[in-house]
């Protein structure tokens, strides 16, 4: 009989580490002999993530929008499509930093009625210090957000561990298994486990330091894990997007509500870096997540830029097909006015 192609979601939100692990999974897997396909979804217009990506992987992109709302339908779509054009071993999904997990894990349970599919592992990648500073404050929808991610998670990784002390660290590792008393939690620097162990948890039997009962992370389902997984999607999940010059509302059903909202801005020409620099350090902290492709008059060469939680980086890139400068700024209810003013002011001083 035909194989079930194994299916892992990564969760976690935006900035966390995502696509640092989905690269790791991928290298493993190839490493492995297997034939990884990766299904891509970004809340921006563009997928800069997929540049990370080794372009022999099978690849499907949902953008502008959250495969939890109102793209589902096309992750059902996209699931299919790869599974009979690709036949691949086993499928990644790296869903956006505001989805809601459940809602995929529903979205592929569905799927699995078409295709023969095998829900693995959701894994939700935690940023220690965001969650760490969140907790302090213990309030806000996008540390609820983060809480239900944790909660619907079969595996935790606490990344970023290199921006908290050991004290805070016994803290969220307290907190996570409070939040969540089954999902194994693997502390991590750049996503660095060991991916065979964590792709083959629930057959490894892996036991969380400390649990005896032998749990091993398997996938919980809808049914008995929507008590710790509480579901208020409207509340949690908000993809509002708009592009420069173009704004449009990714969801009807959600703009009510939605609280993380993306703007995307294509550069008219090159950059001065020292000033693109200063502006990603002033930027509002309602803006948690940014990232983009630039050229800079004062470098050679074209650059990623990635900006999580208040630290950025460079990195110099060939971009795999054609790609305009373009960035994208993802928070809550900031002022895109602004920024849009403020990346166009550093196209003209570059220009005069
Ligand atoms: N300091 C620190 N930075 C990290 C670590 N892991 C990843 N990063 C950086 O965090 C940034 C965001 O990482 P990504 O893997 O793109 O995060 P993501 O969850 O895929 O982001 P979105 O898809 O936008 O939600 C990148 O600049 C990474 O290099 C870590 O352990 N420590």
């Amino acid at each position: 009989m035909e194989q079930a192609v194994p299916v892992y979601i990564l969760s976690g939100f935006l900035g966390s580490g995502k696509t640092t692990l989905l690269q790791k999974m991928l290298s493993a897997f190839r490493a492995d002999g297997k034939r990884p396909a990766v299904v891509m979804n970004e809340l921006g217009d563009v997928n800069l993530d997929g540049q990370l990506i080794d372009a022999r992987v099978p690849t499907a992109e949902l953008l502008g929008g959250c495969i939890c709302c109102s793209i589902r339908g096309d992750l059902s779509l996209q699931l299919v499509e790869l599974v009979q054009q690709e036949a691949p071993d086993v499928i990644i999904i790296e869903a956006t930093g505001a989805a809601n997990p459940l809602d995929i894990l529903e979205g592929v349970s569905e799927t699995s009625l078409y295709v023969r599919l095998e829900l693995r592992q959701l894994i939700t990648v935690v940023d220690a210090a965001h969650l760490y500073d969140l907790y302090q404050e213990q309030r806000g929808k996008t540390y609820r957000l983060m809480q239900e991610q944790i909660r619907c998670a079969s595996i935790l990784l606490l990344n970023k561990t290199d921006r908290i002390n050991g004290e805070d660290r016994d803290l969220l590792n307290g907190l996570l298994r409070q939040w969540n008393a089954y999902a194994p939690v693997l502390p991590a620097v750049q996503c660095d486990v060991p991916i065979e162990t964590l792709v083959n948890m629930d057959i490894a039997g892996v036991q969380r330091e400390g649990q005896q009962d032998g749990h091993a992370g398997s996938i919980p389902h809808s049914g008995s894990h929507a008590n710790a997984c509480s579901h208020d999607h409207g509340e949690f999940c908000g993809c509002s997007d708009s592009s420069d010059g173009h704004e449009h509302a990714a969801h009807e059903p959600h703009d009510a509500h939605s609280h993380v909202m993306a703007y995307t801005h294509y550069f008219a020409g090159p950059v001065n870096s020292v000033e693109f620099e200063k502006l990603l350090q002033e930027l509002p902290r309602d803006i948690y997540r940014a990232k983009g492709i630039l050229t800079f008059h004062d470098t050679s060469g074209r650059f990623l830029f990635q900006y999580a939680y208040r630290e950025s980086d460079f990195m110099k890139i060939d971009p795999q097909g054609e790609v305009q400068d373009v960035a994208v700024f993802i928070g809550e209810h900031f002022e895109k006015e602004e920024i849009k003013r403020r990346l166009s002011a550093l196209v003209d001083s570059s220009v005069s």
